[in-house]
């Protein structure tokens, strides 16, 4: 069966619509990521889904049934905010039962869910006895506890700091997981959309430029914009005929004809062997690197490299592992 549907969707402020035709499935029982650029209107289809905002034009169906006229607290849905927005005078018990019936309270689904977020013994707490990524998870609870249709996450883990963030992440994962819950996760951050969804929905334009698993999104973009948004690339113009190209870093087999652009992910360049080039510069992350390279031509490209085995000055040469991309058409 399916989940959230969205078709159409035209909605805005004023006359300049922000969702302009705006398409998307949430198949049931899917944590979906919509993720594009400040301002490109996620919250604007969050507050649309959940009924706080009016749409211009287009449909809304959740679980087969159109939400048209139905008010936001019949919708069956649940909202996680950006910071948890727990009620400060209820304690953590209290604050998961909101939204639940007498019978419900009773039958033991609050401890049930709290054990879920990891928070067994924190039920007598009050939300100001807890850390940001605490008040999260109890969030998250809150909004689980009477089994929503669809749990829609506004950049729920912005005020954390990354650490806590990436364990979170995968805590709120596992807990939409276990209670089968359907879910649309709004972010800007590509490494949480690519690191936590079944699904990427890459918004621009106001509508979806490409729904795809996080390895689509990332390996065969829809296209050169969406290639760019999604993580760091290194790219030539370049033409294409016969089915290759030409590049500083050597030719390569690729598909389409024309002018266009090569693009190449920084962790697809390995040092050691290949093209002549410089090291212009290092950054260490810790788990790896990035290695600034001058190429014969005077190009640079980023390296991702595993370790630190080059300094800068010193002189290494770079290949390219794995398909190079080409987007015909689109010039840089
Ligand atoms: N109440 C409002 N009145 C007028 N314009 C608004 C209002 N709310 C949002 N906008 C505008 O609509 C556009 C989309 O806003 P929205 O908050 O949906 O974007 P977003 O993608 O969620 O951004 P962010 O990632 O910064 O939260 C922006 O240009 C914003 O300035």
């Amino acid at each position: 069966m399916t989940g959230l549907v969205v078709k159409g969707l035209v909605a805005g402020y004023g006359t300049d619509p922000v969702l302009r035709g705006l398409d998307l499935v949430v198949p049931e029982g899917a944590l979906v990521a919509v993720l594009g650029p400040s301002g490109c209107g996620k919250t604007t289809l969050l507050r649309v889904v959940a009924g706080l905002h009016t749409p211009a034009a287009g449909r809304i169906e959740l679980g087969g049934r159109d939400l048209a006229g139905i008010p936001p607290e019949r919708r069956g849905i649940g909202i996680v905010p950006q910071e948890g927005a727990l009620f400060p005078h209820l304690t953590v018990t209290r604050n998961v039962a909101f939204g639940l019936s007498r019978d419900e309270r009773r039958n033991g689904r609050v401890g049930e869910l709290l054990d879920l977020v990891g928070l067994a013994d924190f039920g007598q707490r009050m939300p100001s006895e807890l850390s940001g990524g605490q008040q999260q998870r109890v969030a998250l609870a809150r909004a689980l506890a009477p089994k929503p249709g669809v749990i829609l996450m506004d950049e729920p883990f912005s005020s954390l700091d990354a650490g806590l963030r990436d364990e979170l992440r995968g805590d709120v994962r596992a807990a939409l997981r276990a209670t089968g819950a359907t879910a649309l996760l709004v972010t800007h951050d590509q490494e949480e959309a690519l690191g936590v969804a079944d699904l990427v929905a890459v918004l621009r334009d106001g509508a979806v430029a490409q729904l795809g698993t996080p390895q689509e999104i990332y390996t065969s973009p829809a296209d050169l914009g969406v290639a760019l948004f999604v993580g760091e690339a290194v790219t030539f113009p370049a033409t294409a005929t016969q089915g290759s190209v030409e590049t500083p870093l050597g030719r390569f087999g690729v598909k389409g004809q024309g002018a266009g652009t090569v693009l190449i992910r920084p962790e697809q360049l390995r040092l050691g062997e290949g093209a002549e080039a410089a090291v212009v510069d290092v950054r260490f992350h810790g788990h790896g690197a990035t290695v600034l390279l001058r190429l014969r031509d005077g190009t640079q490209v980023r390296s991702r490299v595993l370790g630190t085995h080059v300094k800068p000055g010193e002189n290494t040469a770079v290949t390219v592992r794995g398909p190079v991309l080409f987007f015909p058409g689109n010039e840089l």
